[in-house]
């Protein structure tokens, strides 16, 4: 796979104004995403991401650095660049009184789009607005409203969509609606980078992941084996009450939950699971039932991130 973002050595250091001093939001990120991914760009809060983003889409001028969208340098071919991307920002800021209609218009004018090759009346459709499609924006629902922001991203049809904390603050039904449509435009090829907050959405949605502290990259990695990079599960069993129980493989830590269930949190790179069964079976205590449980990418987020 080509690679649909390259970034190399980007930097980007905020002027002090007043009393705020210079602020190094990135120092030095490497990082490639690989064209036709859902790819997680993950962080706390303050880590860099927003400013990563607006680099990319043109919006924030980077110190240092190199950004390669689409094979385009950023500073080589600015036009070209910016054509391969769009961007669904944060903010619900829009103009009150352009319909949705005009504003994706506006939008497609704005990226020099020609009327023929305009698909205004399939984007209504695509983000369930086209009821709406002549309504002022004010009228709109801040659902609807994010729905066209969404949209708006997509009016130049770019290869990379990024959108910036999409789900931040909305239902249930809309976030699915919106993980429907991100998931039907990556099936067609788009690539798709995205930021949220919501670490069980990343874990769900997103091929890869990086995640930032700090203005620097701490892991890059497909999420299946950063969620193995946490060392440890946890065995849960009934045994029926409480038990004495026997000694286990060292590294292993028995602990009673409120519920009477045993649960031994364990190292699977040391330790097996039926090596701990073993030793319950040994010591003849009943196993009624069995549940494991993994770690997420919340566990991983926050060991990644620590100090
Ligand atoms: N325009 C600016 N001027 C000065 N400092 C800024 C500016 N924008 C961001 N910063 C600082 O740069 C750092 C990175 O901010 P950024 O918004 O990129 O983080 P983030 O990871 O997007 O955070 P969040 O999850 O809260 O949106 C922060 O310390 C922030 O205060």
């Amino acid at each position: 796979m080509p690679d649909a973002i390259a970034i190399a050595g980007l930097r980007k250091t905020y002027a002090a104004q007043g009393n705020a001093p210079a602020k190094e939001a990135l120092k030095g990120i490497d990082l490639a995403i690989p064209a036709g991914s859902i790819f997680g760009l993950l962080g706390p809060n303050g880590a860099g991401k927003s400013t990563l983003i607006n680099i990319l889409a043109g919006l924030v001028n980077k110190t240092a650095g190199r950004v390669t969208i689409w094979g385009f340098d950023q500073d080589v071919n600015p036009r070209q660049s910016r054509a391969a991307i769009g961007v669904m920002p944060q903010e619900l800021n829009m103009d009150p009184f352009f319909t949705p209609r005009a504003s994706l218009e506006v939008q497609a004018g704005l990226y020099g789009v020609p009327k023929r090759e305009r698909w205004t009346d399939e984007l209504l459709e695509l983000v369930g607005l086209t009821d709406q499609a002549n309504a002022y924006a004010r009228a709109l629902s801040g659902g609807m409203r994010r729905r066209l922001l969404l949209a708006k991203a997509l009016v130049h049809r770019p290869q990379i969509l990024v959108l910036d904390e999409p789900t931040a603050g909305v239902d249930i039904t809309l976030r699915e609606m919106l993980w429907q449509n991100v998931r039907a435009l990556n099936r067609q090829g788009m690539t798709i980078i995205l930021t949220t907050h919501y670490l069980e959405e990343a874990e769900q949605m997103c091929d890869e992941i990086a995640i930032i502290n700090h203005g620097e990259l701490v892991v890059r990695q497909d999420t299946r084996s950063l969620l193995s990079r946490a060392d440890g599960k946890t065995l849960v069993l009934d045994t029926g009450g409480r038990v004495a129980l026997p000694v286990l493989p060292d590294g292993a830590h028995p602990e009673w939950r409120g519920d009477g269930r045993l649960a031994i949190s364990y190292p699977p790179s040391r330790i097996r699971a039926d090596q701990l069964l073993d030793a319950l079976r040994g010591a003849g205590i009943p196993i009624l039932d069995v549940a494991t449980e993994q770690p997420d990418l919340e566990d991983v987020f926050v060991e990644m991130t620590r100090g």
